[in-house]
């Protein structure tokens, strides 16, 4: 590391870090005072993204997914292949929990990274105590590279956007395969949620949002067309998929009737019991605190009625 002043703040960046067994412990002994910033993203889009970019090196590697299974008739993953292993945050998470606390690490969505640069640079120059001098002003977006790049400045007169090798269209994935992993992360992206208390939606970016700002909002985005009622077990539960404050859960199809906002849904009623229909898939609707609805896509369930 380089010598740093009192006034300085010095960065430095190992995406490696994150999932290295003994970078905790050797940080801490450096400076137990350290920030820790880690971005994630959806570990699926995460392992995908991380398999094209090393398909580019190395274009004779078997496929994705002959590489993320160790049984795909039996859905065993191979935890052993780092781009699966690299999502399983949580399971990170807890070797640096061993040695800072919570309050020391910041978690930087990739997802907002994109969609809201200036929002997650706020919440990051925060973290850090420094004056919010990064912010909606310096970027704008770049609709052929699909990324926010920074606007020119007087120090700098050429806009910065990413390089050529960021935002490479990913391989087609087989979309089961994609649903076996969402279901494999499932859990560890709940318990990434609940130790870091942020639910990060790992979702695409290009779902859309469904405002739902009244119940008749909401019946008008999903029109009723069947009625019943499903019961999740506690939250804290594992097997109910846990929902985090502040999100209500509710279902498509059939139609939304309920979006509360509430800590601790754990019921979906929609219409008379009398005319329950057979178990739909169902599906998890996000609503957070504005009764912004927004579809899963992690989010299919089998639930009981
Ligand atoms: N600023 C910013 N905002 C949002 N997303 C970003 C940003 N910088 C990098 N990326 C995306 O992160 C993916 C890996 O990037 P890198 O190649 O820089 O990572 S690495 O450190 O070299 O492994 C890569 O993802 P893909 O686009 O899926 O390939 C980058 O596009």
């Amino acid at each position: 590391m380089p010598r740093t002043l009192e006034s300085q703040i010095t960065l430095e960046k190992t995406p490696s870090y994150f999932v290295t067994q003994e970078a905790p412990r050797r940080i801490f002994n450096m400076s137990r005072d350290t920030k820790l910033i880690v971005v994630v993203r959806n570990p699926v889009t995460r392992a995908i993204s991380d398999y094209t970019q090393t398909l580019s090196k190395k274009p004779d590697i078997p496929t994705f997914e002959g590489l993320s299974f160790r049984n795909r008739t039996l859905g065993l993953v191979d935890v052993s292949w780092n781009a699966i292993r690299i999502g399983m945050y949580a399971l990170h998470l807890e070797s640096w929990l061993r040695y800072f606390p919570l309050a020391q690490i910041h978690f930087v969505s990739g997802e907002r990274l994109i969609t809201d640069p200036a929002g997650e640079m706020g919440r990051v120059q925060d973290f850090l105590g420094i004056k919010r001098l990064i912010t909606d002003k310096h970027f704008y977006f770049n609709k052929t590279k699909g990324f926010p790049c920074l606007k020119k400045t007087e120090s700098s007169l050429l806009p910065r956007c990413l390089g050529k090798s960021k935002g490479r269209t990913h391989v087609q994935i087989d979309p089961e395969v994609i649903d076996q992993l969402r279901e494999f992360y499932r859990p560890y992206n709940i318990k990434f949620y609940e130790t870091v208390g942020q639910d990060f939606r790992f979702s695409s970016v290009k779902n859309p949002v469904f405002k739902a700002r009244s119940r008749s909002n909401a019946e008008k985005a999903f029109p009723p067309v069947m009625h019943g009622r499903v019961d999740f077990p506690a939250l804290n539960s594992s097997s109910a998929h846990g929902f985090f404050p502040p999100v209500a859960i509710a279902h498509l199809p059939p139609p939304l009737l309920e979006c509360s906002v509430s800590h601790r849904a754990t019921s979906v009623t929609w219409g008379p019991q009398s005319s329950l229909p057979t178990l739909p898939t169902l599906h998890l609707l996000f609503c957070d605190s504005d009764l912004n609805l927004v579809p899963s896509d992690n989010g299919v369930i089998s639930g009981t009625i």
